[in-house]
């Protein structure tokens, strides 16, 4: 199959690692920045260009960064317009870089969530906190990345200053539950198709709430239980994504989703699990790609 990996950047580990997995298997594989892909989309025969080459894959593989959503998103819905095979659809992608949308859809499913409020108004920043069950509650920007904007605010005042000054700048935050019993610790659950491949405990650095390995968190393999993989599967179900990384909290109240992200990082979970998960991906795409069938349009 003719394999067409969107990413800004080969030497990226996932990027390096999906190429290697699609070559092992016998494909013929590229790289290709997205940002440099531009298009002829009024034509009846809807077109990808790159460096002034037409692309015409079986399949996509789409790692769009959080700050090239946009962009990257108009890229991939141009191949589903001209029917190619994506790993995750535009929609799916675009979907769970919203948080707070993703949090509604994902409580009408029934899924496990923090309790978590919204609001427009600081007028309104007391009723806010009141549905987080009062604090310590978390503050949350509805787009951040990396742990970057997520706060914990301890006290009732801290979590006002919080919100006043995030309304302030116009940023839109999710007011949430803080779920303590998780001891600073999280599950990655890497969902192919509408399996659970490899699951991962990421535990946040002394004195930080945050488990992102980018905080100086560290890894390891864990076992989940059937509840959490069910919470997992379902979630990445409700987002629409056949690739993702589902994070979930051990509460009291049962397995909560932090979110779902559509283009998880390899690097941590490989290395704790040893899973081989670009592999998987690949073999995802063997599976449901029909090769040669470019002309019928997608859903997008
Ligand atoms: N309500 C909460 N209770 C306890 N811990 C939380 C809560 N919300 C977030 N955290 C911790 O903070 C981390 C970062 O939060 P979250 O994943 O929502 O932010 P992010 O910026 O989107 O991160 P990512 O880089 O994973 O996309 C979580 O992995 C978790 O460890
Ligand atoms: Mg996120
Ligand atoms: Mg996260």
């Amino acid at each position: 199959m003719n394999i067409v990996i969107l990413s800004r950047k080969s030497s990226l580990y996932s990027t390096r690692r999906l190429r290697e997995a699609a070559i092992e298997r016998g494909h013929t594989v590229r790289v290709v920045d997205y940002l440099r892909c531009y298009m002829d989309i009024t034509s009846h025969r809807p077109r990808v260009l790159y460096q002034g080459e037409e692309l015409a894959p079986d399949a996509i593989i789409p790692r769009i960064g959080a700050s090239y959503t946009f962009y990257g998103t108009a890229v991939v819905r141009q191949f589903e317009m001209m029917g190619v095979f994506t790993v995750n659809e535009s929609q799916a992608i675009n979907r769970s870089r919203d948080k707070l949308r993703s949090t509604q859809l994902l409580a009408r499913d029934g899924v496990g969530l923090p309790v978590t409020g919204f609001a427009h108004s600081t007028k309104d920043i007391d009723g806010l906190i009141a549905i987080a069950g009062g604090a310590p509650v978390v503050v949350k920007l509805v787009e951040g990345t990396q742990g970057v904007g997520v706060i914990l605010a301890e006290t009732k005042k801290a979590a006002q200053a919080v919100i006043e000054a995030f309304r302030g700048l116009d940023a839109n935050i999710l007011v949430q539950e803080f779920i303590k019993e998780a001891g600073g610790s999280d599950i990655r659950c890497i969902v192919v198709g509408n399996r659970v491949i490899a699951t991962m405990k990421r535990q946040a650095a002394p004195g930080e709430f945050r488990s992102n390995l980018h905080r100086g968190g560290y890894a390891e393999k864990i076992k989940i239980t059937p509840e959490e993989r069910t919470t997992a599967k379902r979630a990445a179900k409700t987002m629409g994504l056949n690739v993702a990384g589902v994070d979930i909290l051990r509460s009291n109240h049962g397995p909560v989703v932090m979110e779902v992200n559509s283009s998880p990082g390899l690097e941590g979970i490989e290395g704790a699990t040893e899973v081989d998960v670009a592999g998987k991906i690949i073999e995802f795409i063997e599976q449901h790609a029909k090769p040669g069938r470019q002309r019928d349009k997608g859903k997008g």
